[in-house]
């Protein structure tokens, strides 16, 4: 069988797929696979895959590196800051985004300035793309030494020993370069999966498994490291509407996310309450975003998701940090999204196509622009 359940209640049924069926199963079997991504896309707009092609120990050496690179001092990460939307790629501090529904820009200050996100995130895009670099610790903070020297924390500064330090444990250039070498390595086969979801979504549909091949290839993706502080107990307590992450969809296509084992993150049931995703070792959680809910005539769901105080019973009165990676798909920025053949009908009530067509990366760019 294709699809065991990882999530059930309030009649949200989020399954549980071992994609392994799709990459390497036989032909009945693979179009099973696909026919379950596709119903848990269309039905809870999220599933878990597992036996999926990332291998544990990359995973486990980008929660490492996320960790370490979060404990640099915070003039180093903010040397490496977020800029632009069209750019999205660098270090957002705590509170400085809000995901949320809303696109009015003072509606979000007054939410922001409310209650903020408590996290940090980290966004690493596509490499080379013109006029949008990386923001790569080596490359920003080890380059120039005086840019390092004029930090409040301490740097050494040697000719070609440049270290910067945290509590006593030194940042090294070496290790810099590592990081940008395991992120690298790590979009790259998320990059890959991406492409092996969307196929799976297009032979779900009937369509030849290679129908978004021409969307998915250029990888105009985001990779996300998050960090969400370890927080008294009682920052919760004494606000109601406190959250790690508000309530939001993604924009893009598809969005893989890898979470350790604290817990927190909740989905939206079609009753409207959140249920938790119970972290399952070894899984990706995948969902579906609103730019392909838009492309499939809403066909696929992009359902609201958040992170609030994880669930399990604590002992003491500060919840550990959190980590996780979230790898944002989106169609190819260039490419004109219009609605997928199969899911709609013209002259057919309640079948019509209900979207014009939109460019991939403008629409992916407005929505940017109302969140930061
Ligand atoms: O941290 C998580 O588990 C979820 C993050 C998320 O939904 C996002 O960054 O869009
Ligand atoms: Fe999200």
């Amino acid at each position: 069988m294709a699809a065991e359940t990882a999530v059930s209640k309030d009649s949200l049924h989020i399954p549980l797929i071992d994609f392994s069926l799709f990459t390497s199963g036989a032909s009945t079997a693979k179009q099973e696979t696909a026919r379950a991504v596709l119903h848990g896309f269309t039905t809870a707009g999220f599933i878990y895959l597992k036996n999926h092609p990332i291998p544990p120990d990359v995973v486990e050496a980008v929660f490492a590196q996320s960790a370490r690179f979060f404990t640099r001092p915070k003039a180093q990460k903010e040397a490496l800051a977020w800029t632009t939307a069209r750019a999205n790629r660098g270090y957002s501090a705590l509170g400085q985004e809000k995901v949320t529904q809303l696109t009015d820009r003072g509606e979000i200050e007054k939410l922001r300035d409310g209650v903020p996100d408590l996290k940090e995130s980290f966004e690493i895009g596509r490499e080379g793309e013109e006029g949008c670099p990386n923001q790569w610790p080596d490359e920003k903070l080890y380059s120039q030494p005086n840019t390092i020297n004029g930090m409040t924390n301490g740097v050494t500064n040697g000719t070609s020993t440049h270290s910067t330090s945290t509590n006593g444990v030194a940042h090294t250039e070496a290790e810099a370069k590592e990081f940008k070498t395991v992120m690298q390595d790590f979009f790259s086969r998320c990059q890959s999966l991406h492409m092996l979801v969307m196929r799976a979504i297009a032979l779900g549909l009937s369509l030849p498994e290679s129908f978004f091949d021409s969307y998915t290839d250029t990888g105009d993706n985001t990779l996300r490291l998050l960090h969400y502080p370890e927080v008294s107990k009682q920052v919760f307590a004494q606000n109601q509407a406190q959250v790690r992450a508000g309530a939001h969809t993604d924009y893009g296509s598809i969005t893989l996310l890898f979470q350790d084992g604290r817990g927190g993150l909740q989905v939206q049931s079609p009753e409207g309450t959140y249920v938790d995703a119970t972290p399952i070792a070894g899984t990706i959680v995948v969902n579906a975003a609103d730019l392909l809910a838009r492309w499939s005539n809403d066909v696929i769901k992009s359902t609201k998701h958040r992170v609030v105080e994880p669930p399990a019973p604590l002992e003491g009165e500060v919840h550990p940090p959190r980590y996780s990676v979230a790898y944002f798909c989106n169609p190819n920025s260039e490419k004109a999204i219009d609605a997928i053949p199969g899911t709609y009908e013209e002259g057919v009530p309640g079948r019509e196509k209900k979207y014009e067509m939109v460019k991939s990366g403008e629409y992916l760019m407005r929505r940017l622009e109302a969140t930061y």
